[in-house]
């Protein structure tokens, strides 16, 4: 500071276009080392003072029924006009493609969201926060949906299920994540985790919401290493039951959602021990708090405090005090204790037991990348629709220019959106074979992969969509700043975003090595049985916009990245390092064989989408995703330099790629307000910047 006192504010630069910058660092300056206030300032620094002395904030913000009238009735009303192309594809098949079931009960949950209860509000306290979003979520399970929904193993239940949460979180993320907490992870966990009778006891009462739950797996000393949690679940045989202790502090569960308030209920996360063995992490229905609200006996909890979103979810810590717990609170689907006090498992390796007892996060990882693609969705929607309306700039003597006319413009939104529809295609496959129970290790793999990669792209569209819409972006009515704010947590919670492309590669990359090591790959890498012609493959001739292109080339990352990485293990191995060294001094590889590798699938499942849709008859849709899953490839290829470290795409091709990224953009530009509105939010969900937000802000309106 002292030297920056130094300098003469007169001798700063002149204005720039707007002078903002240099004014406050002129006053900045002034302030730190300038003389106080005169008396005379000082006076009128009071008078203005004086004058902020009401201190009430509007809750609601005002004009919210007006301006959503105005874009209900004319949803395409813009300040200016806005040129479309003729329409590529029927936006309401588009619509009920993406979103894939209950559309009509999404439609009904939307509808309800124009109840005054769930119009937004500003400037809430924590507690008022909280209370909004529980009465929220009040409103909601009144109707019903989610009776019988996880409970009945269908598949209509679950998808039942994802639509009830997706719908949610397209209006406030804490409902959603809330609603999640209780019905997707406790509940699940007890599906899954709870033998049939367990889950036949408790299931429709938390589905009625008559036993409120939450999920404690996370310890002040432990979260991505959720394994080496310290809290002991220790077996009495003389009494049947479990004495469930935190033995430090740091053992406090921590982060739960709905347990410093909300939640009655928890499944305890502890290291189960029969006699002087430790068996590991399992899963214990355990009461945190008597069903009036007071704590139960031997339980502390205390609240997480204010956080940078989400703070409509009263998360909590909890300590546990030889809680004592029946034997039939164990979660014993695959492992039990029996009265006297002897262990068995349905798994042997403690590898095995210790993934089944998440698996409920397996799920809960899908539905946090579809919350999340959701969020993209309104960011995308919102700033596309004022960048269509919104002019700056242009010829002297002739109309200003709308922003999405500009290449910037196209290149920071345009590839974000055909990105958001490629992954929504891929997601709803996965979530199919979800909903199905179709897939084994494999869903995982595709879940963490998935949740990351996605997770990722939303939190950078959202903030490239805020900076999109300049000033207008940081309003909160405008949604994109207070949605990108809750939505930030998703890549640390249910797996941090690396330990999950790490968790990836840890499955995936012992197949690689069988395949090296027997000379023929099997399942996912048997394309490398033909690696010479991939190899010989002359891009240059080939179509850049083809996802057969794309399909060479991200196969070639992905085999030279895994033969780099396994290499690399194998000669740190040989120069004395643990198997855990060398996969620490590797990590950076680790994470791009992940991404390589789900990139790859996420390439594979759009492939064959396209083709089913195709054999359907669904032309115009192929044609129009077909336009997005290029841009979605091209702007893979053109974003990562491993393409060309890894030598998958030579410096030409990567040239050539660039460039036609750039006209992708310009093509697919004058169909972009279609894109959008098939996401199918209705305008109450999305804000005045996106309809005729000068007549929003008329001084009439004041
Ligand atoms: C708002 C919120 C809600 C939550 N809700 C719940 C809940 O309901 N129930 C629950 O049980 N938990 C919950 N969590 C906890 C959440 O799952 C954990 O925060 C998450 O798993 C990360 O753990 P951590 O915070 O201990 O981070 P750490 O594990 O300490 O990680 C910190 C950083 O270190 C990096 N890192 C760690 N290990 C490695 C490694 N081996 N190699 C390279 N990098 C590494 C991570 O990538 C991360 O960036 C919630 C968290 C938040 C913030």
């Amino acid at each position: 500071m002292a030297r920056l006192s130094a300098v003469n504010p007169k001798e700063l630069p002149l204005h720039s276009a707007r002078g903002g910058p240099i004014f406050f660092q002129a006053h900045a300056l002034q302030a730190s080392s300038g003389p106080p206030l005169s008396a005379a300032n000082q006076t009128l620094f009071d008078r203005a003072a004086r004058e902020f002395s009401v201190t009430d904030t509007p809750r609601v913000p005002p004009n919210h029924l007006k301006w959503v009238q105005d874009a209900e009735n004319n949803p395409d009303q813009f300040p200016d006009g806005v040129v479309c192309a003729t329409p590529l594809f029927n936006i309401s098949v588009m619509r009920r493609l993406l979103d894939n079931n209950h559309i009509e009960l999404r439609d009904r949950l939307y509808q309800l969201f124009k109840h005054p209860d769930f119009h937004p509000r500003y400037g809430l306290s924590l507690a008022e926060e909280r209370a909004h979003v529980m009465k929220m979520w009040k409103r909601v399970a009144a109707l019903g949906f989610m009776q019988n929904s996880l409970s009945a193993g269908t598949v209509e239940g679950r998808q039942r299920y994802d639509a009830v949460i997706e719908s949610c979180g397209m209006l406030s993320h804490s409902l959603d994540i809330k609603m999640s907490v209780h019905y997707g992870l406790f509940g699940a966990t007890i599906k899954l985790m709870g033998d049939d009778e367990q889950a036949a006891r408790w299931m429709p009462l938390l589905e009625r919401c008559e036993m409120l739950g939450c999920f404690a797996l996370t310890e002040l000393g432990h979260g991505s290493n959720a394994r080496a949690v310290e809290t002991v679940a220790k077996y009495q045989p003389s009494s049947r039951t479990f004495i469930i202790y935190t033995p430090t502090d740091s053992a406090q569960k921590y982060w739960i959602g709905g347990a410093f308030q909300t939640a009655r209920w928890t499944v305890c996360f502890a290291q189960l021990t029969v006699g002087s063995v430790c068996h590991g992490v399992h899963p214990f229905l355990v009461r945190i708090r008597n069903d009036d609200g007071s704590v139960a006996k031997g339980i502390t909890l205390a609240d997480c405090g204010h956080k940078c979103g989400l703070n409509g979810v009263d998360n909590g810590r909890i300590w546990f005090d030889n809680v004592s717990v029946p034997l039939g609170h164990m979660l014993r689907r695959y492992s039990q204790v029996s009265p006297d006090g002897v262990y068995t498992s349905k798994f042997s390796s403690p590898d095995e037991r210790f993934g089944a007892s998440l698996a409920s996060l397996s799920g809960g990882r899908i539905s946090v990348a579809s919350g999340c693609l959701n969020q993209a969705k309104i960011g995308l929607t919102i700033a596309i629709r004022y960048a269509l309306s919104r002019r700056a700039f242009g010829p002297r003597d002739g109309e200003e220019v709308r922003l999405l006319d500009y290449q910037s413009h196209q290149y920071r939104l345009i590839p974000a959106l055909a990105t958001t529809y490629s992954m929504q295609i891929v997601l709803n496959d996965l979530h199919q074979k979800w909903h199905r129970q179709e897939l084994g290790k494999q869903l995982h793999v595709w879940s963490s992969g998935f949740k990351a990669l996605m997770t990722w792209h939303s939190l950078a569209t959202l903030q490239e969509a805020r900076e999109a819409c300049g000033g207008q972006g940081y309003k909160s009515e405008n949604r994109i700043g207070p949605i990108k704010n809750g939505h930030d947590v998703a890549v640390t919670y249910e797996g941090d975003n690396h330990i999950l492309l790490q968790a990836v590669t840890k499955t995936v990359l012992p197949e690689f090595i069988r395949g090296v090591r027997n000379g023929v790959f099997q399942g996912h890498f048997a394309y490398l049985n033909e690696r010479g012609a991939l190899q010989r493959a002359d891009l240059s001739v080939m179509d850049a916009r083809s996802l057969e292109y794309a399909e060479i080339v991200f196969r070639r990352r992905e085999g030279a990245v895994f033969a780099k990485l396994a290499k690399q293990l194998e000669k740190m191995r040989q120069s004395g390092m643990s198997a855990l060294e060398a996969f620490n001094n590797s990590a950076i590889v680790v994470e791009e064989a992940a991404r390589a590798h789900t990139e790859l699938i996420m390439l594979e499942l759009l492939q064959r989408r396209l083709k089913s849709l195709d054999a359907e008859g669904q032309h115009d849709i192929v044609h129009a995703l077909q336009m997005c899953a290029t841009l979605y490839t091209l702007k893979c290829m053109d974003s990562s330099t491993v393409f060309v470290r890894s030598g998958a795409l030579p410096a030409t091709e990567a040239d050539r790629v660039h460039n036609l990224l750039l006209s992708c953009c310009k093509e697919m530009r004058p169909y972009v307000l279609d894109f959008v509105k098939a996401f199918g939010i209705p305008a109450h969900l999305l804000a005045p910047i996106a309809f005729d937000y000068v007549g929003h802000n008329s001084r009439a309106r004041l």
